[in-house]
């Protein structure tokens, strides 16, 4: 699935948060969007999975203009992971993974074995295998974070939106939910603050600064110390990670 965002302009009480963004992600390709606190980018991540309507501007899904599509072709398209999510009511692992499977459910037509087995094959796959009763308030927020990466996952679209996946993850479970969404090879657009996963996983980076992209290209591209000084005001060096051969950013504390 292939995603154009075309010239959208955003804005919040009116202050303009997102400036006119325009960019293409390839079918197939894993794209991070880099950028400062602020900067626009969960703004812009909802104006394109539909929780925002852009001011002016629109984004197309293999050409199809995303606005005109109902939540159940939107959903077969794309699917979300958002940064917070605000569960009002508590339901267990299981219902909430089962959530991301709407848009492929019918009233009277659907296998519920199969559905099940999607579900639980999904929760194991982040690791939360014997989790599927328990409530998910009172999960950890890494716990949480990998339920609703499973939600995404369960969805089958090939378009998946993530806002800050690995937010709240350690180590472990970071590098662990990236590889999971690398291999599913599907089209992905992710908000990443670490540059160092964003190196390791991403085709493209696309950096932003006060609404705006103020450029796109391979890590090697986008991984120069100018580039990240003027993105996030910070020195670094960059080597080459010995085993993925992708920039490795080392970080110059200016004290
Ligand atoms: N609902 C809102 N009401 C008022 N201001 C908002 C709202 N949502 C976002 N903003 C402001 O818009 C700007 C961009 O916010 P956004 O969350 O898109 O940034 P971000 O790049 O995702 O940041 P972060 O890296 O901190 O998650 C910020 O200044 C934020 O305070």
């Amino acid at each position: 699935m292939k995603l154009d965002v075309k010239d959208i302009k955003y804005s919040i009480e009116s202050k303009l948060i997102v400036n006119g963004v325009s960019l293409g992600i390839e079918e197939g390709s894993f794209v991070g969007l880099v950028g400062p606190n602020g900067c626009g980018k969960s703004t812009l991540l909802k104006n394109i999975y539909k929780v925002y309507k852009p001011d002016s501007g629109a984004v197309f899904i293999d050409g199809e203009e995303l606005a005109k599509m109902n939540s159940r072709e939107t959903a077969k398209r794309m699917s979300v992971m958002q940064q917070e999510n605000n569960v009002e009511f508590d339901m267990t692992v299981y219902d909430m993974v089962m959530i991301g499977r709407f848009a492929h459910q019918h009233m009277f037509k659907t296998d519920k074995i199969a559905e099940r087995e999607i579900v639980i094959s999904a929760i194991k796959e982040v690791g939360l295998e014997g989790y599927e009763d328990r409530s998910f308030l009172s999960l950890s927020g890494g716990e949480k974070q990998r339920t609703l990466v499973a939600r995404a996952l369960v969805q089958k679209a090939s378009l998946i939106i993530l806002d800050e996946p690995t937010n709240h993850l350690d180590i472990g479970y970071q590098y662990q939910i990236m590889n999971i969404l690398k291999k599913q090879n599907l089209t992905v657009f992710s908000s990443i603050h670490d540059l160092n996963i964003a190196s390791c996983y991403c085709d493209r980076v696309v950096f932003m600064k006060s609404g705006q992209i103020v450029g796109a290209g391979t890590p090697q591209e986008m991984f120069v110390p100018e580039k990240i000084k003027h993105l996030f005001g910070v020195d670094t060096k960059i080597t080459q990670n010995p085993v993925t051969k992708k920039p490795n950013i080392i970080f110059i504390p200016s004290v």
